[in-house]
């Protein structure tokens, strides 16, 4: 699907969606834990649908009634469950090692850009704690239950999702494991999210140096549950505000461990200027200039503040942000290519860009390369362009928030589909 976006400020106030970090986290919590929880998810994203089927795939029982869902802890089934992740990073490297401390035999599936997406680290510390893979990339067949009688040793530097995923696993287990971190550890504050969530279900984690010992296992204290809304998504409108006219983002914790609200900071740094009333966040346009900006902390944030940054006077770099190449596109490649088809001045690097700020964008046309968060940040973009912007693959936006351009409709955008 095509979408075309005319050139116009947008206007008015946006509630944030739910967050798809913490929806994961809670979700497979909950089905891990011994009795049903309840609570409420407001954007049933195709990342978050992923993790549900492949949830009930692995026999947990979960009731959904408009935005109200219900989950109940899973019951061991006798066939071998077959996990369609979808293109969710995050599902997989949850999920597996989750399935395989609970079933002999599991079949991992993905769909677009996930096959491709890094999983070895993961899968060798799996295979040295006794289970065997089909294959080394998805779709595989595991064989053989993971056992925790070793600690578990994994690279910090290519996901953090991998360490998330060792430890919800390891909360299924009432014995002490201990993960060691074998590299310098990027995205922290998405570990901490999960250790945020799982202490919820009467988890101890204890972090010291590059180790991490878990105790105890999942308890349910958290009957009904409330789950953060989301700063990744609301970053989208958060940037449209600093390039036009006043977007209000509501419903946002400030106080959330979500990396990405440390977009508030960032485009404070370039200049805008940012109110804050309890839970909304309110980004006025100022004179922005370029800064230089670190990605291994948020990695999500790029594509949009490529599109700030190229507006923004002289020059903005982004650096240490390797991992973005391995994205649902090449998320540098593909950054670059949206800055410069929309008549922009963007430099590809080895683990980030530069951009050179210029007055104002033409429009053009841009590829998504299957990226929801490219799509978002080119609709920013039209914003700050002379002529219209038209994306290709637009669908992407799917995966993580459906109702993107609705919510863009709302606020005055004039889109159309083709
Ligand atoms: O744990 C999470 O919820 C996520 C971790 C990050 O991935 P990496 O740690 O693989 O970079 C982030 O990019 C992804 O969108 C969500
Ligand atoms: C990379 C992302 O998610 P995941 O790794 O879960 O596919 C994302 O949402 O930008």
């Amino acid at each position: 699907m095509n979408m075309l976006i005319e050139s116009i400020n947008l206007k008015g106030s946006v509630k944030a969606i739910t967050s798809k970090s913490y929806a994961h986290r809670v979700l497979i919590c909950a089905a891990l834990s011994d009795k049903s929880t309840t609570f409420k998810i407001d954007e049933f994203s195709e990342d978050i649908l992923a993790t549900i089927s492949c949830l009930e795939e692995l026999g947990a029982k979960i009731e959904i009634d408009g935005s109200k869902i219900v989950v109940y802890p899973i019951v061991k089934k006798e066939t071998i469950p077959i996990l369609n992740c979808k293109e969710s990073g995050s599902t997989l490297r949850f999920l597996l090692p989750v399935a395989t401390t609970i079933y002999e035999r599991v079949i991992f599936k993905g769909e677009g850009r996930l096959p491709e997406r890094p999983l070895s680290d993961l899968v060798e510390e799996i295979e040295n704690h006794g289970v065997k893979f089909s294959s080394r990339t998805i779709p595989f067949e595991t064989e053989g239950k993971l056992n925790y009688k070793e600690s578990f040793n994994i690279s910090g530097n290519i996901s953090s999702q991998y360490i998330s995923g060792l430890l919800l696993a390891a909360g299924i287990l009432e014995d002490e494991v201990e993960i060691n971190i074998t590299t310098k550890l990027e995205s922290k504050s998405y570990i901490d999210l999960t250790v945020e969530v799982m202490e919820k279900y009467g988890i101890e984690i204890v972090e010291s140096g590059n180790k991490i010992v878990k105790r105890k296992s999942y308890k349910t204290i958290y009957r009904e549950a409330t789950i953060e809304n989301d700063w990744s998504n609301a970053a989208f409108f958060l940037c449209a505000s600093a390039l036009g006219d006043l977007i209000s983002v509501e419903e946002l914790n400030l106080k959330s461990l979500q990396p990405d609200r440390e977009i508030v900071s960032i485009l404070r740094r370039f200049g805008a200027k940012i109110e804050v009333k309890k839970n909304i966040v309110n980004v006025y346009r100022r004179t922005l200039k370029g800064i230089t900006i670190e990605l291994s902390e948020h990695p999500d944030l790029l594509p949009v503040l490529a599109v700030v940054a190229s507006i923004s006077k002289g020059e903005t770099k982004f650096i240490n942000g390797k991992r973005l190449r391995f994205k649902e596109s090449d998320r540098i490649k593909s950054t670059v290519e949206m800055i410069n088809n929309l008549g922009g001045m963007a430099m590809e690097e080895a683990d980030g860009l530069t951009v050179i700020g210029i007055e104002k964008l033409k429009g053009g046309i841009v590829n998504s390369r299957g990226d929801h968060r490219i799509v978002m940040a080119a609709a920013v973009a039209s914003i700050v362009c002379e002529n219209e912007v038209k994306i290709v693959g637009s669908e992407a936006v799917n995966k993580s928030y459906p109702k993107f351009f609705e919510d863009f409709k709302i606020l005055g955008g004039d889109i159309c589909r083709q």
